[in-house]
């Protein structure tokens, strides 16, 4: 491969340090940037940017390439941030992971890039970029268990092609296998989980500063009121716990459960700020056979793409096999078999085969 510019988005992770290592190998000129894109509350315990730019300075150290640290927290809260306070709002589950790939790391930070002057950018996202009859696709990572192509189905063509993801040809156990023989000081570093602005903070208390929110009932299927909620923003389809109401004891329990069995959250109605509640995993409220979804986004063109394909309605979902019906505004799913929990909010993600085709937001299922 051509000698080339490319600029890594370095986490202070180590997926994004054996991406810098490798391209370096290659013989690339490599230079990383780290970004800030949350600094509501820098003091906090739960913020872990400072000391990941720490971390993310001395691996480029070990790696021998110039990192730059990149603010780019005001795009955050308007193009990500405000869209996900919109969304819990509208009693929907936003997912802002797939926002910010699609608004920040693959738009805001690859213009930056840009104009450094680098040809391409690369990340250690679990993907895999392939060129086919003239278009770049959007692949699965290799690695199954890894797999992050639906955080990035929103990546368009002209995206893709200036993107890199050397990681996702390679399974987890060996890009750490690689990052211990080189010798990266954060080798042992564990992989980062939840929403990259909420860290590991507890999601309500978090969601109570910037959200208004009004308690209310908590019915059953038949519209008995069991209890209340604290706001119906707090509560995502198929939640289990944290209802404060435990398993029921009187006669007549609603089916699929009996006495103490689990309840779950089965509907939220925004109009009477009523949050529905059913017993038993396997309640016909909590299975959808079909759903809409809108605001699409393709990473490649659609043309012989309808009929049979997979898709995953939340992530680290198996595929599931569905008839797929485009249409000019939205596109429906009907499922070979019931889905469990399909959320408005969430993305659907199509998949032909191991090729990511892109997806939508899902706005509504039916049984
Ligand atoms: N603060 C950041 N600065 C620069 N790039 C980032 C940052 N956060 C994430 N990225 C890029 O996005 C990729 C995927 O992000 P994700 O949140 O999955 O990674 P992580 O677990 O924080 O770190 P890593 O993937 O490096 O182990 C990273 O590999 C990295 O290339």
């Amino acid at each position: 491969m051509k000698k080339q510019r490319i600029v890594v988005g370095l986490s202070g992770g180590v997926d994004s340090a054996v991406t810098a290592h490798l391209l370096k190998q290659q013989g690339h000129e490599v230079v990383g940037i780290f970004m800030k894109n949350w600094e509501d509350d820098d003091d906090s315990e739960y913020c872990s940017s400072n000391i990941d730019f720490v971390d993310a300075a001395a691996v480029a150290d070990v790696i021998g390439i110039e990192i730059e640290h990149v603010n780019f927290a005001a795009d955050y809260k308007d193009r990500v941030f405000a869209a996900f306070l919109r969304e819990y709002q509208a009693g929907r589950t936003p997912n802002p992971d797939v926002l910010c790939n699609a608004e920040i790391k693959f738009k805001a930070f690859l213009d930056h890039a840009m104009r450094l002057g680098a040809e391409k950018i690369a990340t250690g996202h679990y993907a895999r970029v392939r060129e086919h009859e003239g278009q770049v696709q959007l692949l699965k990572g290799l690695d199954n268990t890894k797999d992050q192509s639906y955080f990035l189905h929103r990546l368009n063509q002209a995206q893709l092609k200036k993107t890199l993801f050397p990681v996702g040809e390679l399974k987890k156990t060996e890009v750490r296998r690689i990052a211990e023989e080189i010798g990266l000081p954060n080798a042992k570093k564990k992989d980062s989980t939840g929403i990259c602005f909420i860290g590991e903070r507890p999601f309500r208390e978090f969601l109570n500063r910037y959200l208004a929110h009004q308690p209310g009932p908590i019915k059953d299927e038949r519209g008995r009121k069991i209890g209340e909620h604290v706001g119906l923003s707090f509560y995502t389809l198929g939640q289990r716990q944290g209802l404060g109401i435990g398993g029921v004891k009187e006669k007549g329990a609603p089916r699929g459960g009996g006495e103490h069995a689990p309840w779950f959250v089965a509907r939220k109605d925004v109009e009477t700020n009523t949050l529905y509640v059913v017993q038993g995993h396997d309640h016909p409220w909590l299975l959808s056979t079909s759903l809409v979804a809108d605001d699409m986004s393709w990473t490649c063109a659609l043309s012989e793409t309808s009929g049979e394909l997979g898709a995953k309605t939340r992530y680290r979902q198996a595929d599931a096999s569905c008839e797929f019906e485009p249409g000019p505004q939205s596109f429906a799913l009907r499922f070979a078999e019931p889905q469990w929990a399909v959320t408005p909010g969430q993305s659907a993600v199509l998949y032909d085969g191991e090729v990511c085709l892109g997806g939508g937001v899902i706005a509504s299922a039916a049984p």
